[in-house]
């Protein structure tokens, strides 16, 4: 039998390993905290991210992270990107050889730059072709409640795509493979960005008319990005572009859509960040290292500056949204 080790217990973590486990794959989630690990053993219940969702008997949870790993032929990597770095160098001797490392996170490096698949490759010298994403419209509670919905997993190598394909294949949920890792990756952390954007607007009243015209260019964007870092178009046309971009910057039970729309109400940083219940919205620290990866490719991320502004540069929304629509007229 397939055995996964998901290494972080936060919303996604978690939902995701209730999916592997329903799949039929053996699960061992590794959590931070001895008492939550505890909390999922014996009451299979994350009661910190996932309150009354029941988790499968099958799945186990430990402190422990070289229990953890062993043995493992998958290793998700559930924890936020800012942190991978650190955790992947306190785990790699205990990495399993062969196991397939696959990243749930959705973010850019902060000031290198790089994309969670070039973080694992760096720290664990891994080939590129055991290396693989997850990435779509995954709302983690929807999921966890058995909701369907569809994702996208890239991987340079097909047969470790099949693999995990059919390590997570559910009745609800629905796994497609695909070669693009780069398009999978920039869609799924730059739409962060964008439902930060969106959440802004709804924020201070503006309407659906205004979040749809956010969530297309804010495609246009990410796709001129994709395309310059090699991405093929087709991929940010899929669920790891529009699919996620529709979830996170239309849903209320997304925490960077939750965090704009604080800040768009007049909220400070802080206030935003009470907003998410303390769990991570990626997109507040991805819109600096995206802006920065589009500056250095040469790329136009109006939305992606405005959002920085607003986040980092002290920025009110108001003036953001004016200094949008004033830029110069052009073709779509
Ligand atoms: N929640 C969702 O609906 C989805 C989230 N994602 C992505 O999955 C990644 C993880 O997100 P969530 O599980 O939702 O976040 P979360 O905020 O719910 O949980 C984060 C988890 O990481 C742990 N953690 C935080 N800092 C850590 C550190 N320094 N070292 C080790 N562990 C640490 C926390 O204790 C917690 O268990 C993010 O990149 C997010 O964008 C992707 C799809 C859906
Ligand atoms: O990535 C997500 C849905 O696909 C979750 O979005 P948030 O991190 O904004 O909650």
């Amino acid at each position: 039998m397939t055995k996964a080790a998901v290494m972080g217990s936060g919303s996604w973590g978690t939902a995701y390993a209730k999916v592997l486990a329903d799949a039929g794959t053996d699960v061992m989630m590794w959590a931070r905290r001895a008492e939550l690990a505890q909390c999922i053993e014996e009451r299979n219940e994350n009661r910190d991210y996932l309150r009354g969702i029941i988790l499968p008997e099958r799945l186990h949870a430990t402190a422990d992270p070289a229990a953890a790993l062993e043995g493992a032929d998958i290793v998700v990597l559930a924890v936020p990107s800012q942190t991978l770095r650190t955790n992947l160098v306190a785990w790699k001797e205990m990495l399993p050889p062969d196991a397939t490392l696959m990243s749930l996170a959705k973010g850019i490096e902060m000031d290198t730059l790089l994309r969670m698949s070039q973080v694992i490759t760096q720290v664990t010298k891994a080939d590129q072709s055991r290396v693989a994403v997850l990435s779509g419209p995954n709302l983690a509670r929807e999921i966890a409640e058995s909701q369907p919905a569809a994702t996208v997993i890239a991987c340079p190598d097909s047969s470790r795509a099949i693999a995990l394909q059919k390590a997570c294949h559910t009745m609800y949920f629905r796994p497609y493979t695909n070669a693009d890792v780069i398009g999978c990756e920039i869609g799924g952390a730059c739409k962060n960005v964008i439902a930060l954007a969106c959440g802004m607007a709804a924020g201070v009243g503006l309407g659906v008319n205004t979040v749809a015209s956010i969530i297309t260019r804010g495609l246009a964007e990410i796709t001129r990005l994709g395309v310059a870092l090699g991405a093929n178009p087709a991929t940010l046309a899929g669920l790891a572009g529009v699919g996620d971009l529709v979830a996170t910057c239309t849903s209320s039970l997304s925490r960077n859509r939750s965090f704009g729309e604080a800040l768009g109400r007049g909220g400070s940083m802080a206030e935003a960040q009470a907003a998410t219940h303390g769990q991570v919205a990626e997109g507040v620290k991805s819109c600096t290292s995206v802006q920065a990866l589009a500056n250095s490719y040469g790329v136009e991320m109006p939305l992606t500056n405005a959002v920085h502004q607003v986040c980092h540069e002290e920025q009110e929304v108001l003036d953001a949204v004016q200094q949008l629509l004033g830029r110069r007229m052009k073709p779509e």
